[in-house]
């Protein structure tokens, strides 16, 4: 797959995992003019808040809001009501809710679009396995049988059939994704780390150009990026080794 450079940026999404706006804010100054995806996840967005993402949203970036909702349909429903309603692109809830939990959070945002708002609809993903989890955790600490690829693939297949857009998983996991929900069936893949890189609490890793090889959608990075010593020139690496 050829990619031309502003494409690959444009399939990666910074993590912006930072204690407050101020630190984020520097990053984007470091980053700015590269058309990347911005991630706000549990950190910043309660730090933050609103606000920040609709300074993003002013800035021209497309947002994933990671708040990973899961919580009984009712209340989730209203959690995506109002997340719709910041205008974000994309946000998530955890598979593990169950199918009604996941057609709840839809009915949130039908109700936010029908409200005349005028935000466009966000494509609204779930959650399978975290990439942190690894087969052991999951067999003996989580106490779910069978293979991370089997716990994915299910999750997934819940996922579609509830009408989600796509889902969060390893790009390990990404071809099985795509052969059991299709090829537009989005995947959104952290567990990323160049060649290197840390990996820290990561468990299911690939690197940039083995996730984009796998086909995934977009790929999700953080610390390789932002605990970088120049965060700039790590992102424009990564970049680099998409469209070679
Ligand atoms: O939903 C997510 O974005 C997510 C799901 C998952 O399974 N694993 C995962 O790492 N993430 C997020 O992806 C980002 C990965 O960050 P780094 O490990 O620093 O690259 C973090 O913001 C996580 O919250």
């Amino acid at each position: 797959m050829q990619l031309t450079q502003d494409q690959a940026a444009g399939r990666i999404m910074v993590a912006l995992d930072y204690p407050d706006a101020a630190a984020a804010e520097k990053l984007l100054r470091e980053l700015a003019g590269i058309p990347c995806y911005m991630k706000v996840g549990m950190q910043l967005f309660y730090a933050a808040g609103p606000a920040f993402v609709a300074g993003l949203k002013e800035r021209g970036y497309h947002v994933f809001l990671d708040l990973k909702m899961h919580d009984i349909p009712n209340t989730v429903k209203g959690g995506a009501n109002s997340i719709t309603k910041l205008g974000v692109d994309m946000f998530n809830v955890h598979a593990a809710g169950g199918a009604s939990m996941m057609q709840a959070a839809l009915e949130g945002v039908d109700a936010a679009l029908s409200g005349g708002s005028g935000v466009v609809r966000p494509t609204v993903i779930a959650v399978t396995q975290l990439t942190s989890t690894s087969q052991a955790v999951l067999n003996d600490e989580i106490g779910i049988g069978g293979s991370i690829a089997d716990a994915v693939i299910r999750y997934a297949k819940l996922a579609k059939l509830a009408g989600l857009d796509g889902v969060v998983a390893s790009p390990q996991e990404v071809t099985a994704v795509k052969e059991a929900c299709g090829s537009r069936f989005k995947t959104i893949t952290p567990g990323i780390r160049p060649a290197g890189a840390e990996v820290g609490d990561q468990s299911r890793i690939m690197t940039p150009r083995q996730a984009i090889e796998q086909g995934t959608d977009f790929m999700v990075i953080g610390r390789p990026i932002t605990a970088a010593a120049n965060p700039r020139a790590a992102l424009e690496s990564i970049i680099e080794e998409l469209v070679v």
